[in-house]
């Protein structure tokens, strides 16, 4: 009978020498609905994780010879984020906090009751599934927050989306690149969107996260038994998204063997679980991205070539933020209004040099960046007027771009006019000075300029103009 707090299947590794322990711990948690693995080994332990991901690990602190607590290490390094339930006899507070301190969830003394073992199994896939409930919502947020993030006040990047667009519709294979933070997984997700696969699945897997069979496995899924820890048959990703998308992001770390296998899926959409036989059909467009130089890893050997040219069909390469400088105020203000939304605070705004220093800072880490920036600033100023510390930029960077802004401008004995001995700034903040001081209005002189409003703004704020 299954009395399971989890509506879904979910899977634990016991890692335990005494084999009595291991058979109470497995009927304690099936009759909670879950698929149990027992090991007497660290060594077993790591093999199996190596293959399988668990949702949940109780280990004993004294394995025969071994310590537990050596181990737990290398089990948190299989699998990050893993919960793991420390399990022992000798219950002390000390080997409680070191293995809490080393990254264990929760702790379990011997003996134990099973009501004991369903409340730690229960705290920490509960604490698992609040985990994925938090990163799916925060997907949805940064999709929501996207719907405006395609308007551009920049040629090159107002072509690169057509250029997107065309090639979302052509359902051919996609590279994405672009330095991190640039937007690959949110443009990936508007290309399933505004592609004719929008109906089906679209499914991500984060390569880095995933090593040999387990990667293989996670991939193309594995039948039962087909290796130790294969309590029950999987499918693989590309299955969950058959009739849809998927992306691979940071293609570049996918293993020798995954690579092989998605070579053979691209040239003849067939694949296999591991440990079957039977061949199935793949109808799958793949999205792939990555934003490290990845022919050098195809010269070194580390990246297959011919795959490389089999997903170098279609390359679309995002520029960085620093490189559609006119972008960045309106997109700052967009996350601006948004953060308002969702923070329940009204009517911020930048004071002019936070303005100034938004506009001007080269924003390393691109979109990611400037949106935590702005997140953070609506969520700790303590009042409405934003200043640029509340940015939470580098000092040296912040305190170099003030200064600029403070500089009083040079004073020159060459008169600013066309032709003359000066620079094309100096020449714009004459002509918009004169301009601006002639117009009736700010939306006259923009006419006139031939630029917008907000373009003239901050460029009035830039040059320091009444
Ligand atoms: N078009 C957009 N409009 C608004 N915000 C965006 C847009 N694209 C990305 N962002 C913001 O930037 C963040 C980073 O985007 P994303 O994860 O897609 O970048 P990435 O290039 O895939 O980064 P990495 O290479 O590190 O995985 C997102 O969480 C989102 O907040």
């Amino acid at each position: 009978m299954n009395t399971g707090f989890a509506t879904e299947p979910w899977s634990s590794l016991v890692i335990d020498d005494d084999a009595t322990v291991r058979q109470s711990l497995r009927l304690c948690l099936e009759v909670e609905g879950a698929r149990v693995l027992g090991v007497a080994t660290a060594e077993a332990a790591l093999e199996a994780l190596e293959r399988t991901t668990f949702d949940v690990v109780f280990l004993d602190l004294w394995l025969g010879a071994e310590s537990g607590l050596d181990a737990l290490p290398d089990i948190l390094r299989k699998q990050p984020g893993i919960g793991v339930v420390v399990v022992t006899a000798y219950a002390s507070f000390e080997t409680a906090v070191q293995a809490m301190k080393l990254g264990a969830s929760d702790y379990l003394p011997k003996p134990f009751t099973p009501e004991q073992v369903r409340q730690a199994a229960r705290r920490v896939v509960e604490a698992k599934r609040l985990q994925v409930e938090h990163a799916r919502l925060r997907e949805r947020v940064d999709a929501g927050m996207a719907a405006h993030g395609f308007e551009s006040r920049s040629a090159r990047y107002r072509s690169f989306i057509e250029t997107a667009t065309r090639a979302a519709s052509a359902d051919s294979v996609l590279l994405l690149r672009g330095e991190s933070g640039t937007g690959k997984n949110v443009l990936a997700r508007w290309i399933h969107r505004t592609s004719r696969r929008k109906a089906g699945p679209f499914v991500t897997v984060h390569c880095p996260a995933l090593t040999g069979d387990l990667m293989t496995s996670a991939l193309f899924g594995h039948r039962k038994g087909a290796f130790t820890g294969a309590v029950a048959d999987m499918a693989g990703k590309v299955e969950e998204a058959e009739g849809g998308t998927l992306f691979l992001d940071e293609v570049g770390d996918l293993s020798a063997d995954a690579q092989a296998r998605l070579l053979r899926c691209l040239n003849d959409r067939t694949y296999e679980r591991l440990g079957e036989a039977r061949e199935r059909h793949a109808d799958v467009r793949l999205v792939a991205a990555t934003n490290r130089p990845i022919e050098e890893e195809s010269r070194s050997g580390r990246f297959r070539e011919d795959l490389l040219f089999r997903l170098n069909v279609i390359t679309l390469t995002l520029p960085a933020l620093r490189d559609r400088r006119e972008d960045v105020l309106p997109i700052a203000l967009h996350f601006l209004r948004f953060f308002e939304r969702t923070h329940g605070r009204t009517g911020l705004a930048f004071r002019a040099d936070t303005e100034f220093l938004v506009t001007e800072y080269p924003w390393p880490g691109n979109l990611r960046e400037l949106r935590n920036a702005i997140e953070r600033a609506v969520t700790l100023a303590p009042s409405g007027v934003l200043l640029p510390e509340d940015l939470g930029l580098p000092e040296a960077d912040v305190h170099e771009i003030l200064t600029r802004q403070s500089a009083p401008p040079n004073r020159r004995t060459v008169p600013v006019e066309v032709g003359a001995d000066v620079s094309l700034e100096e020449l714009e903040r004459e002509h918009i000075a004169r301009l601006v001081a002639r117009a009736p209005t700010f939306d006259a002189a923009a006419r006139t300029l031939g630029i917008d409003i907000t373009t003239l703004h901050r460029k009035r704020k830039r040059y320091r103009l009444a």
